[in-house]
């Protein structure tokens, strides 16, 4: 069989396992401790009986020179270690796959069953039936596969009846299958809706290169796989047909238990309406199986689906904060997701409108839908949904049906609203007209001075700080002084400021399209410069001396405020997350000031971090 005698360990196991550590250390959160504590305990006390009755059965057998000679119950301790390093090995790679996703956003959903008549209509009719069609496929696949197992189970137990050739393949399905079935019956409607790779990669790669080690072994003669007791037929050379089965089913039976917790836990989190209380850390078996036992007509199919638009959103829009949600854990990273959703929107819903005077239309319905949805309760059960309330796009909406208004203050929402407002007060370019834009009133430009820039930065970045800090608070069992509370907020603030500075400095051209000039009216005038003249030509040395002065401030207000992020709470990756978030998005700062001093022209380079140097940012915030 697969004990590792000699040096098998020593070369090819522990060195994968230390390897695989460093690269899951970064990422790893309380969670994924608790999961691979739990399989590591399930895995060696259901694997001692049935190992210890093949070595009764003398199924295999192996050399005294190829083992230290300690055992337990016959079995040696390489084997033993081998059931802690192979559940280990595979529970990492399944957990480093598994940061891409949300959970939730995956559990299955059914149609919405539309409370009136209005929604139906509002409800695409593919989109329904395709729903509809997938529900009934996982349901006809789950029960393929659960007769499928339940054959294999039946086909071993008469192997090991039989016994002779047929034992060891026989002894596998008839240990394995049951808990696979078990798994399967769980969790397939999950395990088939996740990507393909999160469920194949940690099944296949663990088992090919535990294929590749297991044939060294065998040759080696490390142990011995008794021929009356095998089918004698190799998959290649060395490598028993037996062996080859027991790695896929092993490695098969560790996902699905992983995949088993992580659906539990997308229950548990997604739906924080059926449980309404915080989610502890290492929560109890008894949870998890509450959380699998909530039948799927219970789930809330809106709010899965809203989280799959709010992750596409997230996604599609924004490289820096997408890649730092997979740094946060649980609810405290849906609810950032749906955040992102809600700001995304409503920026895009000011910006992407044909007049300003349909921008101010929109934000002023936006506005008292806010305010709709923070008067809301729960137990408000007809409410009518926003997007009929207010006229609002469907997808804007949702996003703020969404938020949890619950954990989140108001005031620096419509903080947010009024920079947006802010935004409008742009004097308007008009596209069809000749005119050139240096025909632009200079005295209607809203960012005069620098106390007005830093203004505005408070309201389209700082708000949103405020807004995640105040979920970190909530979702995190840390207890803080409110001066605690306080003084971090206000570092976040400025952060968030700071952010805000990058952003500018970045979208100098961009924004210039748009009729907008962040710069101060006060700094152009020192190099004899107007808003409108920037907004004609957005490449000029004075604009990248200007440009330079903001991101330095901004690089300023960082290193002042950087510290206050060790004051997070670790919980819920909360600490890393928001180290991610603010060095990734500082990263695009840096690349700005290097292109600064090569004179990059502003606007032909849309200054962005290249994909290496992102993730060189991201692991080294996540590493110190
Ligand atoms: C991990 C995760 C999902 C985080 C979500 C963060 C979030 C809610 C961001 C909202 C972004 C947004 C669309 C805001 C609308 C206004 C706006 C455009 C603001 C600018 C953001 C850039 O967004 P954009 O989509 O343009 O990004 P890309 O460049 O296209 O990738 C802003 C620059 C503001 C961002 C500000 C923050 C996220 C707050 C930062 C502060 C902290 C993280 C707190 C630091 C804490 C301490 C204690 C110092």
């Amino acid at each position: 069989m697969d004990s590792y005698g000699d040096f098998r360990h020593i070369r090819y196991t522990i060195p994968l396992a230390v390897i695989l550590t460093g690269l899951v250390y970064p990422f790893k959160t309380g969670i994924d401790n608790f999961k691979t504590i739990y399989l590591l305990i399930i895995a060696v006390v259901a694997t001692i009986p049935w190992d210890s009755h093949l070595l009764k059965n003398e199924v295999w057998s192996y050399p005294n020179h190829a083992v230290i000679g300690h055992t337990l119950w016959r079995i040696p301790i390489e084997e033993l270690f081998f059931f802690v390093v192979q559940t280990y090995i595979t529970s990492l790679v399944c957990i480093l796959v598994g940061k891409s996703i949300i959970p939730s956003a995956y559990l299955p959903t059914l149609p919405i069953t539309p409370p009136s008549p209005s929604i139906e209509e509002a409800k695409p009719k593919k989109a329904k039936h395709k729903i509809q069609n997938d529900y009934k496929r996982l349901r006809r696949i789950g029960l393929f596969g659960a007769i499928s197992i339940l054959s294999c189970v039946i086909i071993g137990a008469r192997l090991v009846q039989i016994g002779g050739h047929g034992t060891y393949m026989g002894l596998i399905f008839v240990w394995a299958g049951p808990i696979i079935l078990f798994l399967w019956v769980l969790s397939h409607q999950y395990i088939l809706s996740i990507p393909r790779r999160n469920v194949l990669i940690p099944i296949l790669v663990p088992t090919f290169y535990l294929w590749f080690v297991d044939t060294l072994a065998l040759k080696n003669g490390t142990w011995v796989i008794n021929p009356e007791k095998s089918l004698e037929i190799k998959l290649w050379r060395y490598l028993d047909i037996e062996e080859a089965l027991f790695f896929l089913v092993t490695n098969t039976l560790i996902t699905f238990g992983q995949l088993a917790f992580d659906h539990a836990l997308a229950v548990i989190n997604g739906f924080p309406d059926m449980f309404d209380f915080p989610i502890p850390s290492w929560p109890s078996i008894m949870l998890m199986f509450n959380g699998l036992s909530i039948p799927v007509k219970k789930y809330s199919s809106k709010r899965i689906l809203d989280l799959r638009d709010a992750i596409i959103k997230l996604q599609r829009k924004s490289r820096s904060f997408s890649l730092a949600s997979s740094v946060f854990e649980g609810r405290l990273r849906i609810d950032l997701v749906f955040l992102y959703a809600f700001c995304r929107n409503a920026d895009d819903l000011i910006d992407e409108a044909q007049t300003p005077e349909e921008a101010r239309k929109a934000l002023s319905k936006l506005s008292q839908a806010v305010l709709t949805a923070f008067g809301r309760n729960n137990e408000d059960i007809l409410k009518p949904p926003l997007s009929m309330l207010y006229d609002l796009p469907e997808e804007m909406a949702a996003s703020l049906e969404s938020l949890p208004v619950k954990s989140l203050p108001l005031g620096p929402i419509q903080g947010l609203l009024e920079g947006f407002e802010m935004d409008l007060t742009f004097p308007a370019i008009d596209k069809k007209s000749e005119k050139s834009p240096a025909s632009l009133s200079d005295d209607k430009f809203p960012i005069k001075t620098e106390k007005e820039l830093e203004k505005y930065g408070y309201c389209v970045a700082g708000t949103v700080a405020e807004l995640l800090l105040n979920l970190v608070f909530h979702h995190t069992p840390a207890r803080f002084t409110s001066q605690d509370r306080e003084d971090i907020i206000q570092a976040g603030v400025k952060m968030g400021i700071a952010l805000q500075y990058i952003n500018i400095s970045r979208d100098i051209a961009k924004d210039a399209l748009m009729g907008r000039c962040y710069l101060p009216s006060t700094w152009l005038a020192e190099y004899n410069l107007t808003p409108s003249m920037v907004i004609e030509k957005p490449d000029r040395p004075e604009t990248r001396t200007l440009r330079k002065r903001l991101l330095c401030i901004a690089m300023d207000i960082y290193s002042k405020n950087r510290g206050m992020i060790e004051r997070l709470p670790k919980d819920c990756g909360a600490r890393k997350g928001v180290r991610a978030a603010v060095e990734n998005y500082l990263e695009i700062g840096r690349v700005l000031l290097e292109q600064d001093g090569s004179n990059v022209v502003i606007g032909k380079n849309q200054a962005t971090v290249s994909k290496m140097r992102r993730l060189g940012a991201f692991v080294r915030a996540l590493c110190c």
